[in-house]
């Protein structure tokens, strides 16, 4: 249904999204995660026709999103990271306002949207509050509703639980996860266990470029499949690294601490081999003792901070991994504090159009952000 090939968003000389291509079916919830500053917003800004690409192309439904702009975006229900409500209306005039936008007629067509998507969302109480009296989870739930007006059949959200309380979490994931039982969902996270709890399939994300795809389970499977060593031996740091590399199957060796003639290392190995005795073996051989070795199991945390960190700049080779952590941790409590914020701002930064809308103030920024613009253009009843 999202056809996405050799996207590239660069804002100066700074490339936000580097040659990025995958394809998003029908009824699955996608999960794109990454890092701060990654490139997810700007993929999703670009997928919902709010900035347009450098180079590649965006399919929504067949319709290409730069020449077809009013046909694609009428598939899509968008929720901008910050979400732009009107927080003096109340809940009723906001969904109302972005219906009559959108160009859902007639009135009657509009009222029933309006309860559709309040029954969804869990809103049909909060009709007559005042946005601003609201929670941010109810506010959240507010935007959510507003992405269903139109009847879309796909809703992206960009970081939808971000600043929201852990119980408020919860609803919103909830929410989602039932969304997608009726629509397409691409959502954005820089959370991984919140990926992988409400996600079909997760994109992840680092530095611009899409570095894995995959279910939850096969990015854990694979993940999982990887046996990491961690060793330490005692020599030169480069003997140690040639010794370790010039064995067959062992791969990203990575200098994790060095103590005196005490080098420290972990390495990677394929899936079902145990490569520790032709480790030994070659360190051996090269006239450095080994002093401790041990096989761990990368956990999916474990993995995608690999993922992230391997697609780092040029120039943080060797800036010593932390070996892995035992595998068998549970991994959802820490993967949030785990996900580093990498991505340097660009200097271009003031140069560009914004794509999203502030919160409460801007009533035609709103109203473009708020959704599909499906209707843009369209005359009113
Ligand atoms: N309007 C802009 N002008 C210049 N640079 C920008 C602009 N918007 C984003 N960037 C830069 O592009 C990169 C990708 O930003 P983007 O917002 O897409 O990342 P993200 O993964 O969504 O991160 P976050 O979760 O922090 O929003 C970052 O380095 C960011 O500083």
């Amino acid at each position: 249904m999202i056809e996405v090939n050799h996207l590239t968003k660069r804002y100066g000389n700074h490339c936000a999204v580097d040659d990025i291509s995958f394809t998003v079916e029908d009824g699955c919830i996608y999960g794109l995660l990454g890092p701060n500053g990654a490139g997810k917003s700007t993929t999703m800004n670009v997928i919902t026709g709010y900035l347009s690409a450098t180079s590649g192309t965006v399919k929504i439904d067949g319709h290409d999103i730069m020449e077809e702009p009013r046909e694609a975006k009428s598939c899509i229900g968008y929720l901008p990271e910050q979400p732009p409500l009107y927080t003096d209306m109340t809940v009723r005039e906001y969904l109302m306002f972005v219906a009559e936008l959108k160009g859902v007629r007639p009135k009657a067509a509009r009222l029933e949207s309006i309860e559709r998507a309040s029954g969804r969302t869990g809103l049909e109480s909060m009709q007559n509050r005042l946005i601003r009296n609201l929670s941010k989870g109810y506010r959240q739930r507010v935007g959510v509703a507003a992405t269903l007006l139109g009847d879309p059949k796909i809703i992206i959200l960009d970081e939808p639980t971000v600043g929201l309380d852990p119980a408020q979490m919860i609803e919103i994931r909830s929410l989602i996860h039932d969304l997608g039982k009726t629509h397409t969902v691409i959502l954005s996270s820089h959370i991984l266990s919140e990926v992988q709890a409400v996600c079909d399939q997760v994109l992840i994300i680092a530095h611009g470029k899409l570095v894995a795809q995959g279910t939850p389970e096969e990015l854990a499977g694979r993940l999982a499949a990887q046996g990491v060593i961690a060793a330490t031996a005692l020599g030169g740091r480069d003997a140690v690294v040639a010794a370790a590399e010039s064995v067959d199957g062992l791969t990203n060796v990575q200098i994790t601490a060095e103590k005196g003639d005490e080098v420290s290392f972990t390495a990677s190995s394929a899936a079902g081999s145990d490569l520790r005795a032709a480790l030994s073996k070659a360190l051996a051989d090269a006239g450095c003792p080994l002093l401790s070795l041990s096989s761990q199991t990368m956990s999916l945390e474990d993995v995608f901070l690999q993922l992230t960190e391997n697609t780092d700049m040029a120039g943080t080779e060797g800036s010593g991994k932390e070996a892995p952590t035992d595998s068998t941790e549970d991994t959802a409590s820490t993967a949030e504090e785990a996900v580093p914020s990498s991505a340097p701002e660009s200097p271009a930064e003031a140069e560009q159009p914004q794509a999203q809308a502030p919160d409460a103030d801007a009533p035609a920024e709103a109203a473009d952000t708020s959704a599909d613009a499906a209707a843009d253009g369209k005359e009113g009843e």
